[in-house]
């Protein structure tokens, strides 16, 4: 058994937000360098800037520690969509997203940096389905700023919540996190991130 600190590699305030709210204890230490998209798979697309940003910020980590790196696309059709250039591709996007039904994908990998090894390594999916938008309002979604730093142009815990129809899988993954699959996956692991104690430190 060893201790080793959570460490989260990513900038997104969501992702903070669905750790913080799952009871976890962990420090946050961006990924500061530039993924590349290395595949049109957006399942291997995911797994594999998720796990670019967990090597990145392992490898700069000097202490035991389990490091955890994640990746959002969207994925419509053959399309992979992650975050709009500029208001022209947000409105491109959420015209091609309206009154249809896309997939979210978001990769997990988590490192020990006690072994180097790759401890979890999974990407999640979650069907959304939308009701139909008018030029008008999708304009105007654009111009509240939300939608520029979001996979496929919007925010389904924002703006555009009256327009989600339905969805299928994990609600967390259209968030940017899985929340569930990630806690269950390290729990088959042998790691219980949900132990009652008030330290910062996990065993396993
Ligand atoms: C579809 C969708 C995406 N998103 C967000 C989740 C991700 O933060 C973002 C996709 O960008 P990502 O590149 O996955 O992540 P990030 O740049 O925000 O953070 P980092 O790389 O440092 O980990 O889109 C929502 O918040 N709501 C949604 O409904």
């Amino acid at each position: 058994m060893e201790k080793r600190r959570l460490i989260l590699a990513s900038a997104s305030p969501r992702r903070r937000e669905i750790l913080a709210d799952m009871g976890l204890r962990f420090q946050v230490l961006p990924a500061c360098g530039e993924e590349k998209l290395e595949t049109a798979d957006p399942v291997e697309a995911v797994k594999s800037l998720a796990l670019q940003k967990a090597r990145e910020v392992a490898d700069r980590t000097k202490e035991p520690a389990l490091v955890i790196g994640s990746d959002t696309v969207v994925a419509s059709g053959h399309k992979i969509l992650g975050k709009p250039q500029d208001k022209e591709d947000a409105f491109r996007m959420l015209k091609e997203l309206q009154g249809a039904s896309h997939m979210v994908y978001t990769g997990v990998a988590v490192i020990d940096t006690v072994t180097g090894g790759l401890l979890v390594h999974f990407a999640e999916g979650t069907k959304v389905s939308m009701y139909p938008m008018t030029d008008a309002w999708i304009r105007s979604y654009i111009g509240t700023g939300e939608p520029m730093d979001k996979a496929g142009a919007y925010a389904i815990q924002g703006g555009c919540m009256p327009y989600i129809r339905e969805i299928q899988g994990e609600y967390t993954t259209v968030v940017g996190f899985p929340a569930a699959r990630f806690y269950q996956e390290l729990l088959k692991m042998g790691v219980d991130l949900q132990k009652p104690e008030e330290e910062e430190y996990y065993e396993f």
